[in-house]
């Protein structure tokens, strides 16, 4: 990139919006790679992932905050919803994505908790899914009548319909500033938390809704030699009934799980990668702060 201009932008940007609306979705999209990962369970998205877009006037660093979470009220939960609190506040504008066509208590709640002091945009996401666009201007009426929006984007994530206007929208928010981060960055997560998240994801897609929600993956060991990448990777379950479910039948689910996570990896890393993953019971560590800490969900 050449010198930054004047009148260069940066700023934080947060996703909200409750379960399964399209968050991780519509942040890959902006940032155009995959750093978050998406899968049909809802709850899959524990961590505060930053996505980093990077372009000549501007630099977009996105927020992305875990799906609300009431019907299960552990420490987990509590943990989740203080930091989608803090992330709010601290950014410069807020995406309140809803699906289209649909609002309800869940939208409600998540809507109830957005400050006022930060523009919000109301992103209507899989409006693909809407057959007569006629419907979606009553529907974004609606919503609109509930709170005071900066703006509101009819889009499709999964389409790509509408990404541009919606970039265009939020760059109007963000303040002039000159970049945070280099111009290639697109995390500032590290490896080993995004080797967890790919282990996570293929436990989710293989398993689907057979596993509770409450399992997680650690990373014990990553270690680089050169280019080669070795990582020792744990899946904590709760029960033994679930450790056998991830399993799978003389080993055949886990040896898929890890497949798939290794090809991924080689794929996001750019290099060979040795991957040993086992699956531990470890009961109740979703109710347990100490423990959650220790696991980084601070
Ligand atoms: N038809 C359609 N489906 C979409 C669109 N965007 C996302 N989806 C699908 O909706 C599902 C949930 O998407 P995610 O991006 O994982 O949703 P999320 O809000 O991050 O979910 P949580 O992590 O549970 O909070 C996936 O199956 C996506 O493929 C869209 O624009 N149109």
């Amino acid at each position: 990139m050449n010198a930054t201009p004047d009148n260069f932008r940066c700023g934080y940007i947060a996703i909200v919006g409750r379960p399964n609306v399209g968050k991780s979705t519509l942040m890959n999209v902006l940032i155009g790679a995959k750093v978050s990962i998406t899968s049909r369970k809802a709850q899959t998205t524990r961590h505060r992932i930053t996505g980093i877009q990077t372009r000549d006037d501007a630099q977009y660093i996105y927020v992305d905050t875990p799906g609300f979470q009431t019907r299960h009220a552990n420490a987990l939960n509590k943990t989740l919803n203080k930091t989608v609190s803090n992330t709010l506040t601290s950014s410069d504008a807020i995406l309140f994505l809803v699906e289209a066509g649909t609002f309800g208590p869940a939208d409600q709640q998540v809507l109830d908790m957005l400050p006022k002091n930060v523009p919000v945009i109301l992103v209507i996401n899989k409006s693909d899914r809407v057959k007569d666009k006629a419907v979606l201007m009553p529907f974004a009426q609606k919503i609109s009548a509930l709170f005071n929006f900066a703006a509101i984007v009819p889009v499709s994530a999964k389409l790509r319909f509408q990404v541009d206007a919606l970039e265009a929208e939020i760059k109007r928010h963000l303040p002039e500033n000159p970049p945070v981060f280099g111009p290639d960055d697109i995390t500032d997560r590290s490896e080993k938390f995004l080797a967890a998240e790919i282990v996570r994801e293929k436990v989710f897609r293989l398993l689907g809704d057979e596993l509770p929600y409450t399992s997680t993956v650690v990373i014990e060991q990553f270690e680089q030699e050169g280019n080669l990448r070795r990582i020792f990777a744990a899946i904590l379950v709760e029960r033994s009934t679930h450790k056998s479910m991830i399993i799978g039948d003389k080993g055949a689910r886990l040896k898929e799980i890890s497949t798939q996570s290794r090809l991924d990896m080689e794929k996001l890393f750019g290099g060979p990668i040795y991957l040993e993953i086992w699956v531990k019971v470890k009961s109740g560590w979703a109710d347990n702060e100490a423990g959650l800490r220790a696991y980084g969900y601070e």
